[in-house]
Formats: C-alpha cells, structure tokens, sequence
C-alpha cells in the first residue's frame, strides 16, 4: 500500500477532483431516476408542467457535460499512474543493492514490471477510485432513494448485496489458483522471448529455436486456457447476477400490481433505481475479483521494490580530493557457500600502475567490484587513502573512479552519449579522442557521425569497436582510479598496443588497474599480482615473477603455446 500511496501523494488534487465529479454525477443520476417518477405521475394525472420538464431536462444535460468532463482527470490518472509504477521501477533499480541486481534475470524482470504497473493502476484507479468516485456513491444514493419510495425494499436489496458477496468471496479462492498460474508462466513466457532475442547467434548455432519456440507455444496455451477459465468463471457470474435482479425486478412489479399500493411512476422509478444500486454491486464484485487477483502480480512486482538498496550509494562520508591509494587489509568475502577470498590483504600505491592476472574464475573481477563498492566484504577492511570503503558515499565515490568491464560496455544510444553521457562536449574533441583510441575510420564511414544510434549493447559495432568506445569515455572522465577489466581483449595485437600507448599518455598519475589474460600487455607495469583460487600467490615486476614465480611461469607458458 506504501507505494500506491506515495503516487496518490503526487496527484493529489486530480483525484480530489476525480472522486468529487463521481460523487456529484451519482447524485444527479439517482435525483434523475427519482425525479422521473414525478414526471411519469404528472403525465398521468395530467398535471405536467413546463417548469418540470426543464428541470428532468437541465439534469439530463448536466449530468452528461459532467461525465464527459470527468474523462480528463480519469485519462490522466489512469495513464499517470500506471508510468509512475514503472519509473519506480526504474528508480529501483538506480539503487539496489548489486547482490539483489546480480540475482534478478532480465526477461521475468521486465513482464513482473509490466504486470505489475498494470496491477497497480488496476488497484488504484479501477478498483480503489471507481469505488470512491462511483460504486459507493452510486449505491447510497440509490438506497436513499429507493427508501424515499419504499423501506422495506430498500432492507431487501441490503441483504441481497451480503448474499451476492459471499458468493463472490467462494468464487474468488478459486480464481486465485488460476491467476497464481498464469503470472508465473507469462514471467517464463517472456524470459523466452528474452533471451531468444539476447542470445540468437548461440541458439541460432545450437540450433535451439526449435526448442525453445515448442517451449513458448505450450505456455502460450498454458496461459490461454487459464485466461479463458477465468474469463468463463467471471462471466458465469455475471449471468447469474443478471437473473437475480431480473427476479428481483419481477417480483416488485408482482407485489405492486397484487397491493396496489405504487403509482406506476413509482415502479418505473424503483425499477430503475434497482438497476443503480446493483449495477455497482456486480461492477464492485468484477473490480473485487480483479483487484484480489491484481493484488498478487503487484506482491511480485512489490518484492522488486522492497528489495535491499546499496544505503552507502546517497549516504556517508564525502571526500572532496582523493590520491588513489587502494588497500585491502584481510578482506573475506563468499557468494553464498562458495568462498571466494580469505584474509585477502594487498597495496597498490596512488598513482601505480597494476596488473591483476590469473585463471579464469580466480577472483579478479571481484576484487574489482569490491574497490568499486558493489559488493561488500564480509570481514576486513578496503580502504581507498585512509577512508575506510563501506563509509564512503558511493556516489560521490564514483567522481574518483571509472570502470570499464569486460561485458557489453556499450548501452542502447547514439556514439556522443556513448562517449560523453550528456556533457557539453565539442564534436572536435570528441573526435580528436576517437582517434586516439583508433576509431576514425570507422567514425568517417558513419552515416549520422558521432550522433549515429550503435543499438542495443552496441550491436552494430565489432567487439573491438565496442572496447575503445569504452576506452574513449574513460578518457572524458575526471577519475583518480580507473579499471580495465579485460577492456582490450576483443582487439587484435596492434590495435591493442596503440590504442593502450595511446590511453597511457592520457592516464598518467593515475592508480590503473588492468585485468589482463594476455600477459604480453602487461610486461611495463609497475606490479603483477598473480591470483589462484582468491588467494595472491605471486606479485612483482614481470621479469621478476617470470624468473622466480612457477605459477606465473606456468601462465605464460600456456599462452606462448597458444
Ligand atoms: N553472482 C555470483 N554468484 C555466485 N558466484 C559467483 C558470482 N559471480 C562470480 N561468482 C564466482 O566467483 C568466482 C570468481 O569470479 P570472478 O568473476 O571474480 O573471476 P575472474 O577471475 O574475474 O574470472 P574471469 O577471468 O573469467 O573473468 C568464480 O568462481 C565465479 O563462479
């Protein structure tokens, strides 16, 4: 309820004007039905004015400029709050914790968010604003007037609305089952299409369309006949409740004709008003069911919101300079069961340059995203100058600090926000840096130059282009300390040393660390630490570690076969 209320907050008079329109337009609609029966007797007895007719007429109108008056605010809370769930959605995610970020998989993600933003604005603007703005009104205002005509009715049809609810209230433990099912398979549904449109050269190879479309299509029908289940169910509802007011409404004009007591305009106005006081009731009843229903695809969508936040990213300590010393003092750290470092301890002094090097899965990345304030150690300490790491503000942190990693370093944008996000940054120096970084025939033969869209995770480039695009942002940023996780491995040889020559001149004094499997890249540094099994078992310069250090010895060894 927190996050439905946090939007009502912003659209705070829109609804207050949405709920009044409602509460007017349900009044003049009872007064209309009521009024009505005056007319009708008047008719009868011959005693229709002018005066009476203008009034019924003036209602009419009124109560038709209101409702098409009420569709703006109705339009844009409808819409509002539905973009609203789905900007929090986004704003989630611009703080969660990375743990959480690292257990969330993309295509369950973006259909839990879709369902979810549909829930919510179900939840508020179908169910909790018609309620308000309608249902109840309607059906006060009815019973009102039904008990100006009639109380006893009017008792009648109050017990009627307790028996209707608990019909629907039976109705409803089993439509949860079926709703249950269909959000489940409609996040699988869309982590096929996903990953089938992420990954089409390895399904494509592996010749696994078939599979995974024959997977898609049972779900899809899966879904299907869930959907036409629930749909029979609510329509079975439907027709029943129709017959108990038809019932309802015979057996008022049965009792009237056999007393004698109601002038027609009576029942031609009871009869009416009957249709106002139930048609909220079975419209409640589909809202009912529907916000039940809906309440379990927000849960899911909820559970997004309610992950952990990283807390350090807006809070804690801010440094206004930093020198760039990193020092990891007995750092301990484990995903889950699996250990990844004990007592891990090293020291790159501020302005060094460092390699880090060792098997695949030996933990260099981690370290990485530990320095980068990611993941948090689980004993010791990381200390960047004399600031311990977990108080710093990370976001203010992230001033001093640039990564560049080995995954699609390359967001859905054009060339200049891939470089310069949205600094104010001349086309020439743009292009002066894409030189630097080797790209200017590529950039040349650009139909739209630097504003050219390189598509999603930079498809229209090769993964060496991807690389020193990346490389060229780091060059526009102000950091102390900058990483290159594997940041050249998609380049052949010469593109690397050049381009690498050229980022050199540029990162002087500054702390680099270079992650680095092609250990001809790293023979200038000023240290190599050698990684096995999270644990450092080699560092120094590249011609010592290569004399005395076997592990090293091994590691090069493997790649001049290679
Ligand atoms: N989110 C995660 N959950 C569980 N284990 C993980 C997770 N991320 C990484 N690991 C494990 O942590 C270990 C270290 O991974 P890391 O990515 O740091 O290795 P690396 O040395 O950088 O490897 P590579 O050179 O292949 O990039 C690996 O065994 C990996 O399986």
């Amino acid at each position: 309820m927190k996050h439905c209320l946090d939007i009502l907050k912003k659209k705070k008079l829109l609804s207050a004007v949405y709920i009044l329109l409602g509460v007017v337009v349900a009044l003049l609609n009872a007064f209309s039905a009521s009024y009505f029966q005056k007319v009708l007797d008047a008719f009868g007895d011959n005693t229709l004015s002018m005066r009476t007719i203008c009034i019924y007429g003036f209602v009419l109108i009124l109560i038709c400029g209101l409702e098409y008056f009420d569709e703006y605010p109705s339009c844009k809370l409808s819409q509002s709050i539905y973009l609203e769930f789905k900007l929090k959605a986004l704003r989630k995610i611009s703080t969660i914790d990375y743990r959480c970020y690292q257990s969330l998989g993309t295509g369950k993600l973006v259909q839990k968010i879709e369902n979810g933003a549909n829930a919510g604005k179900s939840i508020l603007f179908d169910f909790y604003f018609q309620l308000f703005s309608q249902l109840i009104p309607n059906i006060v205002f009815s019973l009102i007037f039904i008990a100006n005509i009639d109380k006893t009715i009017m008792v009648y049809l109050g017990m009627g609305y307790i028996l209707v609810f608990v019909v629907t209230n039976i109705l409803l433990k089993y439509l949860y089952e079926i709703k249950a099912h269909i959000l489940n398979n409609e996040e699988i549904f869309n982590k096929y299409l996903v990953r089938g449109f992420m990954e089409l050269i390895v399904f494509r190879t592996n010749k696994r369309f078939d599979h995974e479309i024959g997977q898609t299509t049972n779900i899809s029908e899966e879904i299907v006949k869930s959907k036409t289940k629930m749909k029979l169910i609510h329509e079975a509802f439907f027709a029943i409740f129709e017959l108990f007011i038809i019932l309802i409404k015979v057996i008022i004009v049965f009792i009237s004709w056999k007393n004698n007591r109601l002038s027609v305009g009576s029942v031609v106005a009871l009869i009416t008003l009957i249709d106002r006081a139930y048609s909220p009731i079975a419209i409640f009843n589909v809202l009912f069911v529907q916000y039940k229903l809906d309440k379990s695809a927000f849960r899911r969508y909820t559970d997004l919101l309610d992950m952990s936040d990283d807390v350090r990213l807006n809070s804690g300590k801010i440094v206004n300079s930093i020198e760039g010393n990193i020092y990891f003092k007995n750092v301990c750290f484990s995903y889950e069961e699996k250990t990844i470092f004990k007592d891990l301890s090293f020291h790159i002094p501020a302005g060094s340059l460092v390699a880090f090097v060792g098997e695949s899965g030996s933990g260099k990345s981690t370290i990485v995203k530990q320095i980068m304030g990611l993941i948090k150690p689980d004993a010791g300490s990381i200390h960047v100058d004399r600031n311990d790491l977990s108080e710093l503000n990370l976001n203010h942190f992230y001033n001093y600090i640039s990564y560049t990693s080995q995954e699609s370093p390359i967001f859905d944008g054009t060339l200049r926000e891939n470089i310069v996000f949205d600094k104010d940054i001349s086309d020439d120096t743009i292009i002066e840096v894409l030189e630097r970084v080797g790209l200017t025939s590529f950039y040349s033969d650009l139909p739209k130059g630097i504003d050219t869209e390189v598509g999603e995770r930079g498809v229209m480039l090769s993964g060496g282009e991807r690389q020193r695009l990346a490389l060229a942002r780091v060059i526009f940023g102000d950091a102390k300390i900058v990483i290159l996780d594997e940041a050249t491995s998609a380049m052949d040889n010469v593109t690397e040393e050049l381009v690498m020559k050229n980022m050199m001149k540029f990162l002087r004094n500054k702390t680099i660390i270079i992650i680095a499997h092609r250990l001809n890249t790293i023979k200038n540094v000023d240290k190599i630490y050698v990684f096995k099994d999270g644990e450092i078992v080699g560092s120094g310069g590249f011609k010592e570690l290569l004399d005395h250090n076997q592990y090293f010895r091994q590691l090069w060894n493997t790649i001049m076969k290679n």
